[in-house]
């Protein structure tokens, strides 16, 4: 069989193999990414956009039954039609397709569509999708498989089919009564998503808390929001059977607490974190070492043992966000494109947002980690009624807090839990990562009123240094 050259290749079609082949394609270097399913990985198609398309289309319907019920509005949305809701879903995706294939034409860089396995320390072989076979071989190989849903190995679970994000998002009923197995970020924002659109929801966790990486305030805040919508929590759950078929009835046993628990639904969500996609594709074929957790060994610069092949997103254990994908990309290409590499993982930030109502934003360290670790710092904490955009809104509910080191005026972290607070990371993120002093932001002129004038209140309320 022919073989073709290329300067790289990245199999998997992941914001960061995408990024790095689109860019150095731009600079008129021979590109290809090999995807076997996901033009543009699953972030467009069935992850972060998706979801938040299906929240928005939840909150639509949820603030126009809250304002119907104070006479703002004079009829209520009394009924969610499911198959409209997935309509305006798939036109985004499809226009996000359009977008991503408009970037491959650009740039140059080919796309093709297959399976793709290394068969060699430079040489991929992919297994076309229209049948047939093709070598391709680089100087640069990217490994950008990404990540697929966890299903534990509970009794039953494989009969039950349960649903994932990928089934969820093609749902066109609502479910009567929805079960999700796991409080994390994939549990919580469908959670509140079909509560809003009328199922029953229980969430059913393992950890003795919802979020268990977040400071126990910030968890209990966001479980009694989320409560009082109607969603139900169990924690320290740990299901041992499941029965029936989810789409029908599912039937979850096991203990809560060390007592039986039993809880029965119409459908089952598995949410309950990703296992990397490093199976079936000739890793070991070329001596590409593979932690125990099943993610790509990396260093800093992504590279993986072998050199010439990187390894970028979920599938090499960077945490798993876009945002982080993105961040590969420029690590990769800083990488090939200097001989001295500007970027590494090394202590970059990691900010993360929940797409709940209110958001939940965060970033740099938490209390828990500052007590555990023994950081000495200052804290500070401002309730989101504080923040005055919040009540033109109603959405009070929730606080920002920030903690700044005992020694010096820099801060160290920063969460918040109010409206759209997502937004207001940027601007701390952008003084942590300059070194600036917290009084930098303290001294702002921030436009009135918006959410990040809370900033200015929150970092100006810092205890001085004693
Ligand atoms: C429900 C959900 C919601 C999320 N929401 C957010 C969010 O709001 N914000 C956020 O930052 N993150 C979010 N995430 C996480 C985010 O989606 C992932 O971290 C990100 O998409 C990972 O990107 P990646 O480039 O590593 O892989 P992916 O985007 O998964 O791309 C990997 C691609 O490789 C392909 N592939 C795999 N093996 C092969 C092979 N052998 N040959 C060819 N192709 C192959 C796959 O088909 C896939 O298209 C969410 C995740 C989920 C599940
Ligand atoms: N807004 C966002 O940025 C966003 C949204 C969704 C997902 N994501 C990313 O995708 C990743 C995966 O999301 P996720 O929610 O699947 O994983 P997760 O790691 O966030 O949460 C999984 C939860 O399920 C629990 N769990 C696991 N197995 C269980 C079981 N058998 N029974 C009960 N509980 C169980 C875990 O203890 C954990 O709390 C996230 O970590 C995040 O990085 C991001």
């Amino acid at each position: 069989m022919a073989t073709e050259h290329y300067d790289t290749l990245s199999i998997g079609s992941g914001q960061g193999g995408n990024f790095v082949c689109w860019t150095r394609a731009s600079a008129g270097k021979k590109t290809a990414v090999i995807e076997r399913k996901w033009l543009g990985g699953s972030c467009p198609n069935v992850a972060c956009l998706p979801t938040k398309n299906v929240l928005y289309s939840a909150e639509v319907l949820h603030l126009s039954q809250k304002y119907a019920a104070t006479g703002l509005l004079k009829t209520a949305g009394t009924g969610v039609d499911m198959a409209v809701v997935r309509q305006r879903k798939r036109e985004m995706v499809e226009g996000m397709a359009d977008t991503d294939k408009g970037a491959f034409e650009k740039s140059g860089a080919e796309y093709v569509a297959g399976h793709g396995k290394l068969v060699g320390e430079q040489s991929i072989e992919v297994e076309l999708d229209g049948g047939g076979k093709r070598i391709m071989t680089a100087d640069n190989i990217l490994i950008c498989t990404g990540s697929t849903a966890s299903i534990p190995n509970t009794p039953g679970i494989e009969k039950a089919k349960p649903l994932t994000h990928i089934e969820m998002l093609e749902l066109d009923e609502v479910p009567k009564h929805l079960v999700i197995l796991g409080g994390g970020y994939s549990g919580l924002e469908f959670a509140q998503a079909f509560r809003r659109f009328g199922s029953e929801v229980t969430v059913l966790e393992r950890n003795k808390k919802i979020l268990k990486r977040e400071d126990d305030d910030v968890s209990s805040a966001l479980v009694e929001i989320l409560m009082e919508e109607g969603i139900q929590f169990h924690t320290s759950v740990n299901i041992s059977n499941v029965s029936g078929i989810s789409g029908q009835s599912v039937t979850l046993s096991g203990t809560r607490d060390g007592q039986p628990l039993e809880v029965k639904g119409s459908h089952l969500l598995v949410a309950g974190g990703r296992v990397p996609n490093t199976q079936n594709m000739g890793l070991e074929t070329v001596g590409i070492d593979v932690a125990a957790s099943g993610h790509v060994k990396v260093n800093e610069y992504l590279q993986t043992s072998v050199p010439g092949i990187f390894a970028l997103g979920d599938c090499a254990g960077s945490p798993y966000f876009t945002h982080i994908g993105f961040d590969d990309y420029r690590i990769v290409s800083s990488f090939l494109d200097n001989k001295q590499p500007l970027r590494s993982t090394t202590g970059r930030q990691v900010p993360s947002t929940l797409y709940t109502s209110p958001e939940l934003a965060h970033v740099g360290l938490s209390e828990n980690e500052a007590r555990r670790t023994g950081v000495e710092c200052r804290l500070a904490k401002l309730p989101m009624a504080a923040v005055l955009r919040s009540r033109t809104m109603d959405a009070t509910r929730g606080f920002a807090k920030a903690l700044v080191s005992a020694e010096n005026d820099a801060i160290l972290g920063f969460t918040a839990l109010g409206p759209r607070a997502g937004e207001m990371l940027p601007v701390v993120q952008l003084a942590m990562s300059a070194g600036l002093p917290y009084t930098s932001i303290a001294g702002l002129i921030v436009t009135h009123p918006t959410m990040c004038e809370g900033l200015v209140a929150l970092f100006g309320s810092v205890a001085p240094r004693s």
